[in-house]
C-alpha cells in the first residue's frame, strides 16, 4: 500500500469520526475528567499494546504537561510499570493485570479511562467492573460500538471503525483534545 492509499483511510476514519455525534460524550468525559483532577483524585488509564501506549501518553500529557503551565495531576496509566505486571500476571493472570492496580490506586469519584480497539479486551473490562465497583466514573476509548465495553461505560467514545491502527490514530486526536480542555478547566480552577 502506498502512503497516499493509507492516508486516504486514515482521512476518511477521521471524517467519519468528525461526523460521528461524539461531542456530546466527549464533552462529558472532560467534565467527569476535569472534576475529578480539580479535587486530587484519580485518573487511571489503561490499554494493551498500541493503547498501552496510549494510555502513557495521555498521562504524558497530564502529569506533565500539554499547552498550558499548570500544576502536575493525578494521572495513571496502569501500562507502564513492568515490575508490576509481570509478577502479577506470572503469580496469578493476564486478565486481572489493570484490575488489581485499580483496586490499588482507585478512589470513589475518580476516573478509570479503558482504551480498547475491540472493546473485548478481558483485562480492560475486568478493570471496568472494579473501577465501577469502587464508584469511578468509566470512560471507553472504543472501535465501532464499544464491543463489550459499551455497557461498561459512563461515557463511550466509540470510532466508526473495525480496523485496529486506524481506531488508534483516531484515538489520538479524541483525547489529545481531552487533555487540551481538561488542562485548560484545571488551570482556570486551581491555583499553580
Ligand atoms: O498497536 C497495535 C495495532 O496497531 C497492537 O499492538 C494492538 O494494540 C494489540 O494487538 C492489542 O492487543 C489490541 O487490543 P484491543 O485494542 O482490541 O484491546
Ligand atoms: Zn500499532
Amino acid at each position: 500500500m502506498t502512503l497516499s492509499a493509507y492516508l486516504d483511510e486514515t482521512i476518511a476514519l477521521l471524517r467519519a469520526t468528525q461526523e460521528h455525534g461524539l461531542d456530546g460524550a466527549l464533552d462529558r468525559a472532560v467534565d467527569l475528567t476535569a472534576a475529578a483532577l480539580t479535587e486530587g483524585l484519580p485518573v487511571l488509564v489503561c490499554g494493551n499494546g498500541g493503547s498501552a501506549s496510549d494510555a502513557m501518553h495521555i498521562a504524558g500529557e497530564l502529569v506533565g504537561r500539554f499547552r498550558r503551565e499548570r500544576r502536575g495531576l493525578n494521572v495513571v496509566a496502569l501500562s507502564a510499570n513492568p515490575a508490576v505486571l509481570t509478577a502479577w500476571a506470572n503469580d496469578y493472570d493476564y486478565e486481572t493485570v489493570f484490575s488489581r492496580q485499580v483496586e490499588a490506586h482507585g478512589r470513589q469519584g475518580g476516573v478509570f479511562i479503558g482504551i480498547s480497539t475491540s472493546g473485548n479486551s478481558k483485562n480492560v473490562i475486568a478493570a471496568l467492573h472494579v473501577a465501577r465497583e469502587m464508584g469511578m466514573a468509566t470512560v471507553g476509548l472504543t472501535g465501532q460500538g464499544g464491543g463489550a465495553m459499551a455497557e461498561l461505560c459512563d461515557v463511550l467514545l466509540d470510532v466508526p471503525s473495525r480496523v485496529t491502527p486506524h481506531i488508534q490514530e483516531a484515538h489520538i486526536c479524541l483525547y489529545h483534545l481531552l487533555c487540551d480542555r481538561v488542562e485548560e478547566r484545571v488551570a482556570q480552577k486551581t491555583e499553580y
